[in-house]
């Protein structure tokens, strides 16, 4: 569990859109690193980079090296990535048609788990990590649609967490749940980042403040800056940084 991930001149694009240029940053094992910049800066694009999901796109190619541990994820299967690389995203996305049980239980039974007692084990195991056991442990059976959006979205991340990735990435989690659900998920980040490698989109930046060791500001597909989150919140190097976390654009 919590691999640090290395990223080596990755440029991406969608079709001749040049998005993504020249990016190289280390993230952390064991911590929580915040990306921030304004709308259609490559946020989304960067993280779907480091799951092999930005490939899956129409016209989409990436170049470059991005390692977890030792090992470049464009040389494994990007089934087998996505499995230790988990992702969560702005919109909670559990099966609609399955219980709250087997949403989380299905990346174990279809990676060849099928003893029952196993199966429970792992998915308690995953909804307490996701702080939602409590809430759910008598309603295992019901459909996952059930549940509010805030839950669901911690169903979500419960169901990332029981594949036992070593990095979960999460773009904007909170940004369609309230201000209660919100300070759950923040919370278990905080929590997760003990375990994890977290890398979590936000346009909120208190919220970034908040949550992230570090974090990274990207404008128009570059990275301008990365670093502590408390320097670059308070005393950022760049003036573009600056003239983002000060409101003045974006
Ligand atoms: N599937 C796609 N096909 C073509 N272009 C895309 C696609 N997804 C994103 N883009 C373009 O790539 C650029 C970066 O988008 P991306 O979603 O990564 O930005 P972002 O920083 O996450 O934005 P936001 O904060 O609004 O979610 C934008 O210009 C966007 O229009």
């Amino acid at each position: 569990m919590g691999k640090s991930m290395s990223v080596r001149n990755l440029n991406a694009w969608y079709g001749t859109q040049h998005t993504l240029k020249d990016i190289n940053i280390d993230l952390e094992a064991k911590m929580a690193t915040a990306i921030i910049g304004p709308s259609g800066c490559g946020k989304s694009t960067f993280i779907r980079c480091l799951n092999r999901m930005h490939e899956t796109a129409p016209y989409a190619k990436v170049q470059g090296e991005v390692t977890l541990g030792d090992e470049n994820i464009y040389s494994l299967d990007p089934v087998d990535v996505r499995r230790v690389v988990g992702m969560v995203f702005q919109k909670a996305n559990p099966f609609p048609t399955m219980s709250i049980f087997d949403n989380v239980a299905i990346g174990l039974r279809l990676g060849g788990i099928r003893r029952q007692a196993e199966l429970r084990e792992r998915v308690e195991k995953s909804l307490q990590m996701a702080a939602l056991w409590d809430e759910v442990k008598d309603r295992l059976s019901k459909p996952a649609t059930a549940l509010s959006g805030g839950q669901q979205q911690r169903l979500c991340i419960a169901r990332a967490l029981a594949v036992e990735p070593d990095v979960l990435l999460m773009d904007e989690p909170a940004s369609a749940l309230d201000p209660i659900s919100t300070m759950r998920v923040e919370e278990l980040v905080v929590q997760l980042k003990n375990d994890y490698t977290v890398v979590i989109v936000t346009h909120n930046m208190q919220q970034a403040a908040r949550i992230a060791d570090k974090t990274a500001f990207f404008l128009q597909g570059e990275l301008i800056e990365f670093g502590d989150t408390t320097k670059i919140f308070t005393k950022p190097t760049d003036s573009r940084t600056e003239d983002y976390i000060t409101g003045r654009f974006g």
